[in-house]
């Protein structure tokens, strides 16, 4: 999916957006070359050395006028309903420095229409879980769990470890950290979805995938219950604010490489009506992640040493391809 950001100010000149042509319609981009003019044009620059335009398709393209609302309905409905029936779900935005990524994710809240994917699913989430209770009587206990990484040495941190019942809290705990499964080498298996099936077949193949994919996980972060969407909307102001108030302690080149994982872990059981009549259940996740932009502050690339803050947007993309193939090979990095 696309969402291209609303220049503002200086940028927004028709001369800027002439070179691109959205089509939310067919959910395609085309981009024309500068060196060419204007589409359309028929000037002396056209003629020999322009290149040809390229087109991108997407799964759905929102132009600079898209609403939170109509974002956040195309992005996260379908996602929700797989999680809801087993399957585990993520949503991330990604992109080039100050596009938009977190007034996606997160938004404002000054008013209900700025809001973004990460309120309204947990909102839609708690609707959809309501509706099912009632629909089929399974029941369902939600947690939630924030992490950041952040900076060069891409340290962990648990965002709701302060908001945490002081039960969960052990001075002599290690904090949050990755764990390596001893015989998939840096990687470890992905628990199995619910027994029950559901979801159709994409579910089904998506339940393949799972079981041939090995992965790192995040341990030892609190995990809190979260009985309703308030209260989930409540732990995720707290993992914002801890987010910024650590981004504070940063230094201003690293500033922009926090990361933050915000997950819903569903757990859902019935009791089965035929058979013995046991109990069947199981967990699925709803990641939420904000991603840093890991580019350097403008006037100061180069000067940091050792390299980029973190993996490109290339680089990224193998990873997630990767991960989509159920490659044995995941370059992390
Ligand atoms: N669709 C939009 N409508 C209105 N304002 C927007 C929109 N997208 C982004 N902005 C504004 O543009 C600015 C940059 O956006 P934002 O901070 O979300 O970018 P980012 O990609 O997360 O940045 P970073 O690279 O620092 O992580 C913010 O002031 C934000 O409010």
């Amino acid at each position: 999916m696309l969402r291209i950001w609303p220049a503002q100010g200086a940028q927004r000149s028709a001369e800027a957006m002439s070179f691109l042509k959205v089509d939310p319609r067919r959910k395609q981009v085309i981009l024309y070359d500068p060196a060419a003019g204007p589409p359309g044009s028929a000037g002396p620059r056209r003629a020999t050395t322009a290149a040809v335009p390229k087109m991108f398709a997407f799964d759905a393209v929102f132009p600079q006028d898209s609403e939170q609302a109509e974002v956040c309905s195309g992005t996260v409905a379908d996602v929700l309903q797989s999680v809801v029936s087993g399957a585990d779900g993520c949503i991330f935005s990604f992109g080039h420095m100050s596009l938009g990524k977190s007034y996606t994710m997160i938004g404002k809240d000054s008013s209900p229409q700025s809001l973004g994917i990460m309120p309204c699913a947990i909102s839609w989430l708690f609707r959809l879980i309501e509706e099912r209770k009632e629909r089929t009587g399974t029941r369902f206990s939600v947690r939630v769990s924030a992490a950041e990484v952040c900076g060069r040495d891409q340290s962990l941190r648990d965002l709701l470890a302060e908001v945490a019942p002081s039960s969960l809290q052990d001075a002599q705990s290690p904090g949050v950290y990755l764990r390596e499964d001893p015989v998939c080498g840096a990687q470890v298996r992905r628990p199995t979805l619910p027994p029950w099936g559901g979801g159709g077949a994409r579910a089904a193949l998506s339940r393949r995938r799972h079981r041939s994919l090995c992965l790192l996980q995040l341990q030892n972060q609190s995990e809190l219950r979260a009985p309703t969407a308030e209260k989930a909307a409540f732990y995720l102001d707290a993992a914002l604010a801890a987010r910024s108030t650590s981004r504070a302690g940063c230094g201003e080149d690293t500033r922009g490489s926090s990361h933050m994982l915000f997950t819903l872990h569903v757990y859902q059981y019935r009791v089965e009506k035929c058979g013995r009549g046991g109990m069947s259940g199981g967990r699925s996740r709803l990641h939420l992640i904000d991603l840093g932009s890991c580019e350097a502050v403008p006037g100061r690339a180069g000067e940091a040493p050792g390299g980029p803050l973190c993996l490109s947007l290339s680089a990224l993309g193998s990873v997630i391809l990767a991960l989509v193939n159920g490659a044995k090979h995941v370059p992390y990095r």
